[in-house]
């Protein structure tokens, strides 16, 4: 059948959905179109899920480090993953539910359960119909990528999306890729009794943040008794008695690493090829992402592209931020751009690496006059009264302006307390305005108004503790 719409939404992910509550109340008629889980990704096979496993994680953790809290522990402990992943299904659950009831129940929106495919710049074949619009959101993300590594087609493998089907606990994970996936992974799966092995062919990790950064976590990872082989060269898997072994090195005498099971958490790849996206005169770039303008227009006229599938992030909050910019400069006369938000993310190992604005590399490399304080987490009260120092926070100022550059934090409560560094750096305020902030006792925030009056000189030492 053929249908018209003032708009058609594909992909019922970060943007999507949000973008048809919006259009709708402005009294748009609008085709929303998702082939999968409503929710997409975040709340089906990322965050959501993935956090509900960390939160777990971190009990079997802590019933673990009873005795360090004066605690005697009753008896032994066991972890029953099914029940484990029981737990995360129904957070999950309940969370995709509410939003399909929400968009179902929409009124100026009519919801398809289809994949949807180009014809042309304003028309979808949507399963057996037709869907013209004068305006067309992608909001199609992106899937776990599957890397050409040598004798993969002969071993079985995971993704960070099977995985979350699992209901007996690996023996021994190995994991290859230790970027955000891997990582988190790596140690809810140790934390939960696994072996943990992780091959990584950086020769450290995170190498987009601080060395210091990349120290701190790994030695988190380390002390819990994770392994990390990094700088891994020519990664290959075999099957040896029907268990996976990653080969690390071309050079014949590198032990290679052996498991029971094998995640594969090697980046993702945008759900832009079936798409036909030629059809409606757009190419995507080498990566697969479809090119945008900063207001995320694409080539084509009255098409947009929004959340992973652009390029221009990778996070949930980056897909939110899309919507609104959309919804901002097409209902609200705005004149919202992608280069307005700062770069923010999070990554869920425990304690937590969270970061705003630039790195000390970045400073270093753009050779900005800066100045850099840090303080170590043993020196905050309530990470000492927690338990939980391993860390610090650090901050980055223009040695002129006074303007904050960035910020890191490693550490308890760091992807909480970095929100007043993000506020005050959207406000554009300086460390002086930091500084005089009074926080409330005892917190970790408490101490970013010392770390702002403890700046030095970002030299070759100064960052050192
Ligand atoms: C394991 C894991 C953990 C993560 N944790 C975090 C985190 O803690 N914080 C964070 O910010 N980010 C996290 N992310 C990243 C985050 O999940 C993504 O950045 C976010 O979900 C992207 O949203 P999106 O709206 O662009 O697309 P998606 O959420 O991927 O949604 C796209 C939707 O489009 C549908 N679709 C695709 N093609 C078509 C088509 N042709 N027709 C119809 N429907 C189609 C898909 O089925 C899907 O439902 C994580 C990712 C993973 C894999
Ligand atoms: N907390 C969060 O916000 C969060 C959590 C999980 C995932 N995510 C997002 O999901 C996306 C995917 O995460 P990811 O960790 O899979 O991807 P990633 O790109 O962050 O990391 C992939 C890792 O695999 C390694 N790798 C890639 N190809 C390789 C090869 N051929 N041989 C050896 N190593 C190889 C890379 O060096 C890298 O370290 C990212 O965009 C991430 O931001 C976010």
């Amino acid at each position: 059948m053929n249908q018209s719409f003032d708009a058609l939404i594909i992909g019922a992910g970060q943007a999507g959905p949000s973008l048809a509550g919006r259009l709708t109340a402005a009294g748009w008629t609008v085709a929303l179109v998702e082939r999968k889980n409503f929710g997409g990704t975040c709340v089906n096979t990322g965050c959501t899920p993935t956090k509900a496993l960390i939160a777990s994680a971190k009990a079997a953790q802590t019933m673990r480090q009873a005795a360090h809290y004066g605690l005697e522990p009753a008896a032994a402990f066991t972890v029953d993953l099914a029940k484990v992943q029981a737990r995360k299904d129904a957070i999950v659950q309940a969370s995709r539910n509410g939003l399909e009831q929400w968009l179902t129940q929409m009124p100026g929106c009519t919801v398809f359960r289809e994949t949807a495919r180009f014809l042309s710049p304003t028309t979808m074949q949507v399963g057996d119909d037709v869907l013209a619009a004068k305006h067309i959101f992608l909001n199609v993300g992106g899937r776990p990528a599957s890397p050409p590594l040598p004798g993969l087609a002969q071993v079985p493998y995971f993704t960070s999306s099977t995985i979350l089907a699992l209901s007996e606990l690996p023996a021994h994970l190995l994991i290859v890729g230790a970027g955000a996936v891997g990582l988190e992974f790596a140690q809810l799966f140790r934390r939960l009794g696994s072996q943990v092995t992780i091959v990584e062919r950086n020769p450290r990790l995170l190498p987009h943040d601080d060395a210091d950064v990349a120290a701190a976590v790994a030695e988190t990872l380390a002390s819990e008794g994770i392994t990390l082989r990094l700088g891994a060269e020519c990664i290959s898997v075999s099957l040896e008695n029907g268990q996976p072994v990653v080969e690390v090195s071309c050079e014949e005498d590198a032990t290679p690493s052996r498991g029971s099971h094998l995640l594969l958490a090697m980046g993702r790849q945008p759900n832009t090829d079936d798409l036909q996206l030629e059809r409606a005169g757009l190419h995507a770039d080498a990566h697969g992402y479809i090119p945008v303008d900063e207001e995320l227009q694409t080539a084509t006229p009255g098409i947009w592209a929004l959340g992973d599938c652009n390029g221009r992030g990778a996070f949930t909050h980056t897909s939110y931020n899309d919507f609104e910019i959309v919804a901002a400069n097409l209902l609200d006369h705005g004149q919202r751009r992608v280069s307005d938000r700062l770069p923010v993310s999070a990554i869920y190992v425990d304690p937590p690496f969270a970061k705003v604005g630039l790195t000390e590399a970045e400073v270093r490399a753009a050779g900005t006059p800066a100045l850099v304080g840090k303080r170590p987490m043993t020196k905050v009260g309530r990470a000492v009264e927690k338990g939980e120092t391993l860390g610090f926070i650090k901050v980055l100022v223009h040695a002129e302006t006074d303007q904050i550059l960035g910020a890191s934090i490693v550490g308890v409560g760091g992807d909480e307390a970095i929100h007043c560094i993000i506020t005050a750096m959207y406000a554009k305020q300086t460390a002086a305005f930091m500084r005089r902030s009074v926080f409330i006792h005892p917190t970790v925030s408490e101490l970013i108004p010392t770390v702002f009056g403890e700046l030095q000189p970002l030299d070759a030492e100064s960052t050192k503790y």
